[in-house]
């Protein structure tokens, strides 16, 4: 007998031919709170799970006795509780590596998009403003040759690094807990400390997951000791940043602007300050985005669940601990 599955996300045909090539799936519509209770039984059922996004919780856990492996279509799993998995013995499969040159590429965009204001001044030959010849009014700001602050040196942060400093002669600062040699001696990154990081950067980027740690890690007082001028670019989960200090910091001036791909709450909701702002750039969480990277992803996190539930995980487990 195959193993029950559940299905939270849409699959392209092809890997939903090989989920069920390999098990007995329930497709549902993600996981929320209705349908949870409408898909008791197969719940119940399920020795593994693969979606994205949602929040599995000890409360979720418990409707799924007979859970042994779960699988994200995602690198961060933040939205896992991954103590209430180990204390179980369900392996948490995830997709990193697939998608990193492709959020690199988006937080590069983030980068240039909020330095050259490429969407607000669009926006304006859109409206019919460019009338004339353009003034200051439509100027941007460098940056080739400025300085990025990457809060965050993990594989994101890397790919970050190689775009900054070989295709826009960036020198680069990093933090991060522990050293990255590899950073450093290709990309001449220096280590530094967050305070130094928030000082001295023109770009602070950054790629953290989200932790009990990295919570709210940049707040109202890392914005103030930020660089007159500088631009923030927040690519890792939105609640790394105080999202009311930072917009009073985007209104009062202290950050020139702020390019985001993540936010506290998501969707943002249309009546967010942040959307009434100018000087931020706001994307609706498409780091990975692209068609190729997507397919990747959902490719991996199907191998990843076929692999864990045959009990022979080589790579992608977020808690490798539970297999031995
Ligand atoms: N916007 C989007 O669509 C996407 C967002 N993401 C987000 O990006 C995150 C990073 O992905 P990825 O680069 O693959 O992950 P990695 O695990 O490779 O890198 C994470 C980095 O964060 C650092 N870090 C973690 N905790 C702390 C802390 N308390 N203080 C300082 N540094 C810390 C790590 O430090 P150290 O190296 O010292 O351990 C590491 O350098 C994901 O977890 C996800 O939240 C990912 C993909 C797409
Ligand atoms: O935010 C996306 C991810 O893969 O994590």
């Amino acid at each position: 007998m195959k193993p029950e599955v559940l299905l939270y996300k849409s699959l392209p045909d092809d890997l939903r031919a090989r989920l069920d090539d390999h098990f007995t799936v329930t497709a549902i519509n993600g996981l929320t709170p209705e349908n949870i209770a409408q898909h008791a039984d197969a719940l119940a059922r399920a020795e593994g799970m693969i979606g994205s996004s949602s929040t599995v919780d000890k409360a979720l856990l418990e409707k799924m006795p007979k859970l042994r492996a779960a699988s994200t279509v995602s690198v961060g799993y933040d939205n896992f509780d991954v103590e209430a998995l180990n204390q179980r013995g369900i392996v948490l499969m995830h997709t990193p590596t697939v998608l990193t040159e492709t959020v690199a590429d988006t937080m590069m965009a983030l980068v240039l998009s909020s330095a050259r204001r490429v969407v607000e001044v669009a926006e304006r030959v859109k409206a019919g403003e460019w009338q004339r010849s353009i003034g200051p009014d439509w100027f941007g700001v460098d940056v080739h040759h400025k300085k990025m602050g990457i809060l965050g040196m993990g594989r994101i942060g890397l790919a970050l690094a190689q775009r900054a400093h070989h295709g826009f002669g960036m020198p680069i600062l990093y933090n991060a807990r522990k050293h990255h040699e590899e950073a450093e001696s290709r990309f001449n990154a220096q280590y530094c400390d967050l305070d130094t990081l928030l000082r001295e950067s023109d770009f602070l980027c950054i790629s953290l997951p989200l932790t009990e740690q990295t919570h709210h890690m940049i707040g109202r007082e890392q914005l103030a000791k930020m660089k007159p001028g500088a631009i923030l670019i927040n690519a890792g989960r939105g609640p790394v940043v105080d999202e009311q200090a930072l917009i009073a910091a985007l209104k009062d001036k202290t950050l020139h602007a702020a390019g985001l791909d993540v936010f506290e709450q998501e969707p943002l909701p249309v009546d967010s300050e942040l959307l009434t702002l100018p000087n931020v750039v706001a994307l609706p969480h498409i780091g990975s985005a692209t068609h190729e990277t997507r397919y990747g992803m959902a490719r991996d996190a199907v191998d990843n669940l076929i692999a864990a539930l045959a009990g022979k995980v080589e790579k992608n487990c977020v808690n490798p601990q539970v297999l031995r």
